[in-house]
């Protein structure tokens, strides 16, 4: 199923039988703004009857073969339909850059061509392939795709054109079931739904570096347990027409009601036991989001977080995930060389990255030239370009970026990325990436993502090790809305899924094991 705008010749995106959508307002600057898409019962050559009016909500008729999906999923289960000409390409898509040198931090010169660098929460049109049907909870892309617009240059001689208008990402969803956890508690709270099918495992990458064959067997956590909690999820559309200088959308909830934003807790009774099932969960979710091409756009924390991903330097992993598709980006950072022993970006590429053979060009450090405040500023920057050349998804509700899995260590005070208790920066609702010289963590200078940022994200995953941790896990898991000071660690709430991957002693203090 279409929607298609006869004014502007335009399709729209492939619906899926009996989904419904609103029309709501639209800016009049907006190509589509006067007319809301009229429907394709059929193919193009059969429209169906006048399309509705703003703020009329219409059924989807049957569903031919879709071509492509130009729509975003809204955090809150809405769809905008975003059209594109039937003939042309998307418009900003970038020819292939000329790139930038290889190596990781140098500034990619496709990012420095893009004309705009959005001031705020930036909105973006992306190219959507169909996110086919799956019918398990969300693990992996709610629905996301990006065109690949910038020079993504490989290290390798690209076998085909680095940057082209390919879409990079089905809305496809692991198959993943972790190795049996001992225990693992899943929090049904409403949220979205992902209708992706679960992917087939995508063709191994083979890696230049050969490693030692691993013979260990996915780990068993010591414990998990699942809790269901429902609640109302707002789907509100605009019961009346909107005045016409709002941007007009076709906002398309999903096929299915909305269901469950799902945290997930495991606890494991070694670290290594952890390590390797936290493995399988990474790899298992890069191959959803790099199956048929798309990237998988990871952000990482600092401390002992990258030792417990060990194992995906060594085989199964280090050979079947597809490293030249991810893209790897921190969470925060201390303002200090790459090359200092402080910094998280020399801590992952020892531990990690130097181990794999992903592409250092896609590989995010900040600038280490600038100090202070402008290394917050030059990340964020550097973030928006990417953004606007649809390297990184945005939320169409927010406009803050969304990343694919955000991988989260904590602090025994509770503290998470560098948003430590009572700081000002958990108060950031604007900025992308802020700047503070008083961590009460050595270094104190540090840059961050703050909340908004790490709340869009579709994916996040806790890592946490040790008894002193304990109490700030009690709290975050099960000192509920009723705690007076909220750690760092309880505002994080995204859209997307959550998992904790726990040793038993820093799940000691649970009290909710099975
Ligand atoms: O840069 C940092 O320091 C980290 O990003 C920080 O947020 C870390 O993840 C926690 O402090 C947990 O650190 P440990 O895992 O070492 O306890």
């Amino acid at each position: 199923m279409y929607l298609y705008c006869p004014r502007h010749k335009l399709y729209s995106t492939p619906i899926y039988h009996s989904q419904k959508a609103v029309v709501t307002a639209s800016h009049n600057t907006d190509p589509m703004a006067t007319y809301a898409p009229l429907w394709l019962s059929t193919s193009p050559s059969t429209l169906s009857s006048p399309f509705p009016r703003v703020g009329r909500s219409f059924t989807w008729l049957a569903s031919p073969k879709p071509q492509q999906v130009l729509y975003k999923r809204l955090s809150n289960s809405r769809a905008s339909c975003i059209f594109r000409k039937d003939s042309e390409r998307f418009d900003g898509l970038r020819t292939k850059g000329n790139g930038s040198k290889d190596g990781a931090g140098e500034t990619d010169k496709t990012e420095e061509k893009s004309t705009s660098t959005p001031s705020g929460p930036v909105s973006s049109n992306m190219t959507e392939k169909t996110g086919e049907k799956s019918t398990s909870t969300p693990s992996g892309p709610v629905s996301s795709n990006k065109t690949e617009t910038t020079g993504e240059k490989s290290t390798s001689t690209p076998s085909e054109p680095v940057s082209s208008n390919k879409t990079e990402k089905t809305g496809e969803k692991s198959t993943s079931t972790p190795s049996e956890p001992v225990s693992s508690t899943k929090t049904e709270k409403t949220g979205e739904k992902s209708t992706s099918t679960p992917s087939e495992p995508v063709s191994s990458n083979k890696t230049e570096k050969t490693m030692e064959k691993s013979t260990s067997t996915p780990s068993e956590p010591v414990s998990s347990s699942k809790t269901e909690k429902t609640g109302e999820k707002s789907t509100s559309t605009p019961s009346e027409p909107v005045s016409s200088n709002k941007t007009e959308k076709v906002t398309i909830p999903p096929p299915e009601p909305i269901t469950s934003k799902k945290t997930e807790k495991d606890v494991f009774e070694t670290e290594e036991k952890l390590a390797e099932s936290l493995a399988k969960y990474v790899a298992d979710l890069s191959k959803t989001y790099t199956k048929t091409g798309g990237f998988f756009n990871v952000v990482l924390s600092g401390g002992t977080l990258i030792r417990s991903l060990r194992k995906l330097s060594e085989p199964p992993y280090v050979n079947s995930i597809e490293w030249s598709k991810w893209r790897v980006f921190w969470v925060d950072e201390r303002v200090v060389p790459r090359d200092h022993i402080d910094s998280n970006y020399k801590i992952a590429l020892d531990g990690l990255l130097s181990r794999v053979p992903i592409l250092l060009r896609n590989v995010y450090p900040i600038n280490d030239s600038l100090l202070d405040e402008a290394a917050a500023d030059d990340y964020e920057a550097r973030l928006k370009r990417l953004v606007n050349n649809r390297v990184i998804d945005t939320s169409p509700d927010s406009g803050f970026p969304v990343f694919d899995l955000i991988l989260l260590g904590m602090g025994p005070d509770g503290h998470v990325a560098s948003l430590f208790p009572r700081h000002a920066l958990l108060k950031e609702t604007q900025n992308w990436v802020a700047y503070l010289d008083d961590s009460p963590k050595h270094p104190p200078k540090r840059i961050t993502f703050t909340f908004p940022v790490i709340n869009s994200s579709e994916n996040i995953a806790f890592v946490v090790c040790g008894f002193s941790h304990a109490d700030a896990v009690h709290r975050a898991l099960e000192s509920g809305e009723d705690s007076v000071v909220k750690l760092p660690v309880q505002m994080i709430s995204p859209q997307g899924q959550v998992k904790w991957f726990l040793d038993k002693d820093a799940a000691s203090k649970l009290k909710k094991l099975i």
